[in-house]
């Protein structure tokens, strides 16, 4: 079914399953299960983030991603943690919904 493809993950406490190379992402940041809520996600990318230093120092809410696996797979190399909307939509296409 097509939620399964693009799960209504807005709401945060919605079950989730990485994909294997998303996935890789969360567990460098600590993640150490293999199905989350979208604000488990979302914490663990944003770690992610700070550990590997991605921001930019002058400007705090843009991420460059271009020489790392997270521009891989979300398919861009940079972008702002103020546009959710965006950022949501580049995530869930590395997600797939769990029955819960
Ligand atoms: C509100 C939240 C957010 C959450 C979801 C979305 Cl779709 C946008 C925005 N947010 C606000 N700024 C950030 C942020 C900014 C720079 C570097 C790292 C995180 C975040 C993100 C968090 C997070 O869990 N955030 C905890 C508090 N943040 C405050 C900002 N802090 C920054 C302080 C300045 C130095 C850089 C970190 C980090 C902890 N998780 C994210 C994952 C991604 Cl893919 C992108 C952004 C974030």
């Amino acid at each position: 079914a097509d939620t399964e493809l693009c799960p209504d993950t807005s709401d945060d406490n919605k079950l989730v399953r990485p994909k294997v190379e998303f996935h890789s992402l969360l567990q460098l940041a600590g993640a150490t299960k293999d199905v989350f809520t979208m604000k488990e996600v979302m914490f663990y990318l944003g770690q992610y983030i700070i550990q590997k230093q991605l921001y930019d120092q002058k400007q705090q809410h843009i991420v460059h991603c271009s020489q790392d696996a997270l521009g891989r797979v979300l398919g861009v190399d940079s972008f702002s943690v103020k546009e959710p909307r965006v950022l949501f939509a580049m995530i869930t296409k590395n997600l797939v919904a769990v029955k819960s």
